[in-house]
């Protein structure tokens, strides 16, 4: 009962909902302890009804809460929409012109996060990134990741990684087309991904980066969502009586037990006097040790637990996202042939005639109608649709002559955005030419198409995401002619609101290896 499943609202259950209901209510009887939500601001923005203990989660309940999301906010607030979920206020933001106020006329009083208690225990008290409040910690910690860990050249200095475990998933492509038999593309693009995190992360131990994975897939299904404890924060004992905590300190010590040993094994390396040579072969927990030795000059102390934290969420912000836009960039071919087509010859101009069928980074940068398809499927399909809330710690707003009360939690849809038909025409259609000779880009600038987020909580690894994005699909268009199995017309587009927003049907193609001639 604790998880809602599906992560976040997806497969919220009615009847479950109730019956939480019925306990919380019963429970403050028993306990004779006023608990209410704060009540709403006098002009705060508007909403729909909502019901006693449970505010609005009835609304969300059965929905793809991005899609829900955007239908009720049409109906009760277009820009800005309050509702209640559980204890908590929150508003929901649906348009570009909104999205600008709160990532960036008010990003300063917008970039904190909401407590939850599964950074708070996995992350060693919320020692990572993503889920740390805003401050010094934070404002330090972001800085090492856009200095140190995901700058340009850090990115490059794991091209050969990108390139040989690309060159590994087209030899599985290719021993899997011998024998004409369909594959499954997601977990093979998920092998992909989080075997590129992991050698840059922490080398090539394969012992380590199993165990790992084992417990990523654990901890990415308990981060995914709003847990019910999340949302009635003054009714303290609910995740120890759901047995939600004691879940999530078990993970953390298999989390733990891991992590030590990636570490210790760097450091024995390095005390050994095999410290790596020159940016190229450092892996990012090597450049997190160099400045915990050399960390006068840092304002936080880079601690172990930091170490471990900051490791461990390179793993959960980068291998699901990634794998999620190949994914999806490749459904999306797959039902417009066309832009497939033209795709494939750009990929085989450039790396067959212009190359010499030389398959590697150098000319990625050619490739721009990929680029654009790139955009598109993230428009149509941003792997975070409802961007990681945000929370306006320590101050009230004014947002569009509407109250923001202190504490509120701000989703921003940048699914809903990413079709909003006054900025896109046909919004629901998949055509990458719209990107033709149109400046507008996912840097954060361009509050109409902000799949990676905005302002001062943007993704910092954007680069690092994108550049095995990008070689992932160029080398299956490069190597491959695509078919849909036989029994099937169009790929199935439903999709499943998780960690990331996924695919619910496995992604089954069949590849024909290409050989170029020249
Ligand atoms: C292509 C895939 C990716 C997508 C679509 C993506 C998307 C996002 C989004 C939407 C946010 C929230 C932004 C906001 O709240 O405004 C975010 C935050 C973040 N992402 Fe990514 N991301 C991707 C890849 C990565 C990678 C590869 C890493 C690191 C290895 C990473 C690390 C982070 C971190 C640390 C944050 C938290 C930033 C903060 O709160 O200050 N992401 N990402």
């Amino acid at each position: 009962m604790e998880y809602l499943p599906c992560s976040s609202f997806g497969a919220f259950k009615i009847p479950c909902l109730f019956t939480l209901a019925t306990i919380l209510v019963l429970t403050f009887f028993i306990t004779r302890k006023q608990r209410s939500s704060k009540p709403a601001a006098p002009n705060s923005p508007p909403g729909p009804w909502k019901l006693p203990v449970i505010g609005n989660l009835h609304q969300l309940a059965g929905h793809q809460p991005h899609r829900r999301l955007r239908d009720l906010a049409h109906k009760y607030g277009p820009d800005v929409m309050h509702l209640q979920l559980g204890e908590l206020p929150y508003i929901v933001i649906s348009t570009p012109e909104s999205a600008k106020l709160v990532m960036k006329t008010h990003d300063l009083a917008f970039a904190s996060r909401p407590y939850l208690l599964a950074p708070d225990i996995v992350y060693y008290g919320c020692k990572d990134i993503a889920f740390a409040p805003y401050g010094e910690y934070w404002r330090q910690m972001r800085k090492i990741c856009t200095l140190e860990l995901f700058s340009a050249k850090r990115v490059q200095s794991f091209r050969q990684i990108r390139e040989e475990e690309v060159s590994n998933l087209v030899a599985a492509l290719s021993r899997s087309a011998e024998a004409g038999e369909p594959v499954d593309l997601g977990p093979l693009l998920h092998t992909l991904t989080s075997t590129v995190t992991s050698r840059a992360a922490f080398g090539k131990v394969q012992e380590l980066n199993d165990a790992f994975r084992t417990v990523v897939d654990n901890v990415s299904d308990v981060m995914s969502g709003f847990k019910i404890s999340d949302l009635y924060p003054s009714f303290k004992l609910l995740p120890v009586l759901t047995g939600y905590r004691a879940k999530l300190e078990k993970m953390r010590e298999a989390a733990d037990s891991v992590l030590d040993r990636i570490i210790d094994e760097h450091r024995s390396r390095r005390m050994e006097g095999i410290k790596s040579s020159g940016d190229e072969k450092e892996d990012l927990v090597d450049v997190l040790l160099n400045l915990q030795e050399n960390q006068d000059d840092l304002g936080v102390p880079i601690t172990t637990e930091v170490l471990k934290a900051v490791t461990l969420e390179m793993f959960l912000a980068g291998i699901e996202t990634a794998t999620t836009v190949v994914e999806w960039t490749m459904s999306e071919m797959m039902n417009n042939p066309r832009v497939l087509e033209k795709a494939q010859r750009e990929a085989r101009r450039v790396f067959g005639d212009e190359c010499g069928n030389n398959f590697n980074e150098e000319s990625l940068h050619r490739l721009k109608y990929l680029d654009m398809v790139i955009s598109e499927s993230l428009r149509l399909h941003a792997p975070v649709p409802l961007l990681a809330p945000r929370q306006n710690r320590d101050r009230k707003v004014e947002l569009d002559s509407y109250e923001v009360p202190v504490d509120t939690n701000v989703i921003v849809n940048v699914w809903a955005i990413g079709r909003d038909p006054r900025y896109w025409k046909e919004p629901d259609r998949f055509y990458p030419e719209r990107f033709m000779d149109c400046s507008t880009d996912y840097k954060g600038n361009d509050f109409q198409f902000v799949p990676f987020g905005a302002g001062r909580r943007m993704c910092p690894g954007v680069s690092f995401g994108m550049a095995i994005v990008k070689l992932a699909l160029a080398s299956l268009l490069f190597h491959f002619d695509w078919t849909l199995p036989t029994e099937e017309k169009t790929t199935n587009m439903t999709e499943c609101f998780g960690m990331t927003l996924r695919r619910q049907y496995p992604l089954r193609l069949i590849p024909v290896p290409y050989h170029h001639v020249i």
